[in-house]
């Protein structure tokens, strides 16, 4: 039986996928697997049973990659899945940034019980007006799933978008619609656009990214879109920006103690994902994951271990090993088979940065003496018999 924990809900679409021989349970300690969403996971003990965390979504900021890969844990997002509602969300932004739409709005139920309501609104909606997006510069910096469908989405809109994103995969770049002006660094973005959207993730050298300097180089009365991670900009220099002027407004989906009530600010509860088809899409490809990796020793979007496919084993025995990736490895795990008189029948190997995996699918019985000798070898970190 496999056991496997969920940190957020996840939709029932996704998780009906799991037959018989998995089992729901409502604690992290004998999970073999775990399904999460933006639960944070950075202080949580992780049991030596666990083997699989898959994200029912894109970002991954909120698990420990590293400590996972040392323990032979192979964390899973599921890119794309949620890009369409994220888009459409970037568009509402947008929209909401062009004219005061939410002021508005709430000016509106402020005089509602009024009996001249209507006279009140043709004479104070100016307060509200603002400018049209038609015509108007776009930049786009990150063009992955959702960076590319937004600049798309801008486009056809009538905009005039520019995109940034110097690690562009070869599927996103076929994507992109040939319409969007490509620049080579997000200085030319900060410098020519009217509105800028983030669309990367929180990494080391995306932290902060918008800041007093990366402001200072922008139009004034730009307006920021950051629909991907509240630590991509210093609150504290958007905070003087849009005291000045120099930055119209900012419009977040990821509110916190400091930009939540923040004059000019735009806060949204970190809706981007949280649509039907979204949480839908989300939920079965996690699911998937998770299932293809315990039944087969598949990997596929893992974002701390290679994808590898040895797809069904025919031979009956499969041994999965996550180790480092170090010089002298596979001979070891090929001689402690061979030494039991075993033929090999499949052997794959594929490596990511520090660590690897390998799949051995043997022609005899598994023992206990060769998952002991591989256990014990250094730089392995995690061996499973399927
Ligand atoms: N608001 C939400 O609900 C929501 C939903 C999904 C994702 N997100 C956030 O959005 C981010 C992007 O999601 P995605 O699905 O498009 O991911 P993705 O991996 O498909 O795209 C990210 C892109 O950023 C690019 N990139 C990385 N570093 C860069 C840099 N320094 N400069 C320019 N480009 C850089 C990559 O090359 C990649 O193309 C996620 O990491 C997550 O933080 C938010
Ligand atoms: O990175 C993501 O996929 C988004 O931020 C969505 O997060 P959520 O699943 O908690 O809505």
């Amino acid at each position: 039986m496999v056991k496997y924990n969920c940190l957020n809900p996840i939709a029932p679409i996704g998780l009906n996928l799991f037959t018989e021989k998995y089992e729901k349970i409502e604690s992290l300690e004998s999970a073999d697997a775990v399904l999460v969403r933006s639960a944070s996971m950075l202080d949580l003990n992780l049991p030596e049973n666990l083997k699989a965390i898959a994200r029912a979504g894109a970002g991954v900021n909120n698990i420990p990659l590293d400590k996972c890969a040392e323990k032979g844990i192979v964390v899973f997002n599921t890119p794309g899945a949620n890009a369409n509602g994220v888009k459409e969300l970037v568009i509402a932004g947008l929209m909401l940034a062009s004219r005061d739409i939410v002021g508005g709005i709430n000016w509106v139920q402020s005089i509602r019980e009024d009996e001249n309501v209507a006279k009140l609104v043709e004479k104070g909606k100016s307060k509200f007006a603002g400018k049209e997006i038609l015509g108007k510069k776009f930049g786009v910096i990150g063009l992955g799933a959702i960076g590319v469908l937004v600049a798309n989405a801008a486009k056809r809109l009538g905009m005039e978008v520019y995109g940034c994103d110097p690690y562009i995969s070869v599927e996103h770049a076929w994507n992109l619609s040939r319409d969007i002006i490509s620049v080579k660094t997000k200085e030319d973005i900060y410098k020519e656009c009217d509105y800028i959207t983030v669309h990367v993730p929180l990494l080391d050298d995306t932290k902060k990214m918008i800041n007093k300097d990366t402001i200072a180089m922008m139009k004034d009365g730009v307006v920021i879109l950051n629909f991907a991670r509240d630590l991509l900009v210093n609150d504290e220099d958007m905070e003087e920006a849009l005291k000045s002027g120099k930055v119209a407004k900012y419009v977040t989906d990821f509110p916190n103690a400091k930009t939540a009530g923040m004059e000019g600010v735009i806060a949204i509860p970190h809706l981007g994902a949280s649509t039907e088809e979204s949480e839908d899409n989300c939920a079965v490809m996690a699911v998937k994951e998770i299932k293809d990796y315990m039944e087969y020793g598949i990997i596929k979007n893992s974002v701390n271990y290679p994808d590898c496919d040895a797809g069904v084993c025919a031979s009956g025995k499969r041994i999965t090993i996550n180790h480092k990736n170090i010089p002298n490895m596979l001979s070891q795990f090929t001689g402690t088979v061979s030494a039991e008189n075993i033929n090999i029948s499949n052997l794959i190997n594929k490596s990511k940065g520090d660590y690897a995996y390998t799949v051995l699918d043997i022609e005899g019985n598994v023992t206990d003496t060769i998952i002991k000798k591989l256990n014990d070898i250094t730089g392995v970190l995690k061996v499973r018999v399927i």
